[in-house]
């Protein structure tokens, strides 16, 4: 009935449920004394002559002890909270960091969908399992063993009635425990399924839409839906069945020690106003019990999510390097392999050498392993075979917070957050100026129009969404520019751009390399006919190297490129591909 592993893990938390156990104890001692004052004052009225001090007293000692409850009671939520908030706060950055050491390729370990439900509604049903269902637990031990001494020193036949009922709960619970544990693990699998499936088909409505899928997708998630249903009625139902045992049980008990109480009464044996505190005070026999048996089936749920939370942590992270970089104006590459599925290699026994400030265009056919180079060298993808070094510091070796301080990597479609212009721009440099804002935003043709917006304060939606393709392409790149590292890396960042823009754009990345080592990936050759060494893989492989017109007097690979584009191209006038 309760996770040993859990516990164990947040063992900070259970000085606070000690505290909440000790607190709902002493509620139920001032309970049983207000009961025990009551009866006294009936008692009272109804059989002293001289009842008026008394009875005054009784209603005072009364009034006194609901006025503490009051504040116990209060205290007593406060503390619960406090055990369940460290709780919260340590689960959630635990979970942050795994996510965080999993880097960007994250989503290869754990479903987007599974991670928002986790560390949501996961980790919030964890709060009951801490502030609600372990206090309790503890104290629904206690509590009847109280009562018994309590009600034991007027009638030990009703106390020994009474705790025999007791234990039946705890056992109905674990016997549920038995086989709702299943009911609850699969209820989560479910749930983060279809939570996944949904994000999933909201994401690629339009391209659904396009193509004229959607109607069966639709099927499809509202089959996934039914069967989440179904789980979800199968929770429900269990629970409900629970409920009704642990009430029989409960109320059961209750009635029981009722009539033996009466028939003590009545035959004498037990006087009418003990009698009376007893049956008052044999709901708090059973209750704790009962309230027990309701947290319970949340806490199920939040043991189920714990479950699948230590599952998560439980993953291996890949260790980060040890060392700082010395220096990223020269790149070494030796042997350097990498295969995705073990079998075929994406890069194969790449060897290169490169030194800045430089324009370094590399190119190669679809699927020759360029975007996987670049993503190697920006440590997105590890486990590489082989030597890449940056100023003879090995990149595995190298802490990826040094990496990052001097390597700034683009990608042809880079999320945008949402939020001003400004702190779009601070994120990239929180040191940048105003004057450098705007200069950035120049070089990439976006000034004018944030200009004509609402200038730096523009408000950039979710996602960029309220941008163009280009547009969100661009401040992307303003950011990189910002970014001021020694190294950039970008892999087709002019795809998605209009041609007056590409144009000036690749000037300011030809600009650039004269201050910086500057690795280029593109496909339009022409970007980097100027570049000082270009880099022609195929399949993986290094094939050619050297400068434009070198590349196209050898007439291998990169000339046939360069003749099929310019055919291509020929309606841009054909002067760049002459
Ligand atoms: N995540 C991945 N999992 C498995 N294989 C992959 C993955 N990404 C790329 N590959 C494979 O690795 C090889 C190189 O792909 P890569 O994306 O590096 O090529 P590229 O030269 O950038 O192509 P393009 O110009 O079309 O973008 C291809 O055969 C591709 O199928």
């Amino acid at each position: 009935m309760i996770d040993k592993r859990l516990l164990r893990y947040f063992s900070e938390s259970k000085k606070a449920i000690a505290q909440v156990v000790g607190l709902k104890c002493l509620l139920l001692v001032l309970n049983s004394l207000a009961t025990g004052l009551m009866v006294y004052a009936l008692r009272l009225f109804f059989t002293e002559s001289a009842w008026q001090k008394p009875l005054c007293f009784a209603v005072i000692g009364s009034f006194v002890i609901y006025l503490s409850r009051f504040f116990v009671a209060k205290k007593e939520v406060r503390l619960a909270y406090r055990a369940s908030a460290s709780v919260k706060e340590k689960m959630r950055s635990q979970l942050f960091r795994k996510l965080m050491g999993f880097g960007v390729r994250y989503k290869e370990r754990l479903r987007s969908a599974e991670a928002v439900q986790m560390i949501g509604e996961g980790i919030d049903q964890l709060e009951i399992y801490f502030s609600a269902y372990l206090p309790q637990f503890y104290y629904s031990m206690i509590a009847p063993v109280f009562l018994f001494f309590v009600i034991g020193s007027m009638s030990w036949t009703v106390a020994i009635v009474l705790l025999i009922g007791v234990p039946l709960i705890p056992l109905a619970i674990a016997l549920i425990q038995t086989f709702a544990k299943k009911t609850f693990a699969k209820y989560w699998t479910e749930y983060t399924d279809v939570g996944d499936e949904f994000l999933e088909n909201l994401q690629g409505l339009t391209t659904l839409k396009i193509y004229g899928t959607d109607p069966y997708r639709h099927k499809q998630m509202e089959k996934s839906a039914e069967a989440f249903r179904v789980q979800t009625m199968r929770v429900l139902t269990m629970q409900l069945n629970s409920i009704i045992v642990m009430d029989f049980v409960a109320y059961g008990g209750a009635a029981i020690a009722l009539v033996v109480c009466l028939k003590a009464c009545m035959s004498g044996r037990l006087d009418f106003f003990d009698a009376l505190f007893i049956l008052l005070l044999s709901a708090d026999y059973f209750l704790p019990m009962r309230q027990l048996g309701s947290f319970f089936h949340i806490a199920m749920n939040g043991m189920a999510a714990a479950d699948r939370m230590f599952d998560l942590l439980a993953l291996e992270e890949e260790e980060d390097g040890t060392l700082s970089m010395a220096g990223a104006d020269k790149l070494t590459a030796k042997n350097l392999s990498l295969s995705y599925d073990g079998d075929k290699n994406a890069l194969d026994q790449l060897s290169f050498d490169v030194k800045g400030p430089q324009l370094v265009g590399i190119v190669g056919p679809s699927g020759s392993g360029k975007s996987t180079l670049a993503a190697v060298l920006s440590k997105q993808l590890k486990g590489y075979g082989g030597s890449l070094a940056f100023c003879g510091v090995e990149l595995s070796h190298t802490k990826e917070k040094s990496l990052l301080d001097h390597v700034t990597y683009l990608g042809a479609e880079s999320y945008i957050m949402g939020g001003s212009v400004r702190e779009l721009l601070a994120m990239a440099n929180p040191r940048a100026t105003v004057a450098a804002m705007w200069d950035s935003l120049e070089r990439v043709n976006l000034k004018e129009y944030f200009a004509a917006e609402d200038g730096l304060n523009t408000i950039i939606q979710s996602g960029g969404s309220n941008l163009s393709g280009g547009q969100r392409q661009r401040l992307s790149l303003a950011m990189a520019l910002l970014h001021d590292t020694p190294v950039y890396i970008f892999d087709e960042v002019t795809s998605n751009i209009d041609v007056e823009s590409e144009e000036k754009i690749v000037g300011e990345i030809r600009a650039l390399a004269e201050t910086r080592l500057v690795l280029f990936i593109s496909h339009r050759l022409a970007n980097v006919k100027d570049a000082g060494r270009i880099l022609v893989l195929n399949q993986g492989q290094l094939v050619e190297e050297g400068r434009h017109e070198e590349l196209l007097e050898k007439g291998g690979m990169y000339s046939a490129l360069w003749k099929t584009q310019a055919e291509l191209e020929s309606y841009r006038g054909g002067e760049v591909y002459a």
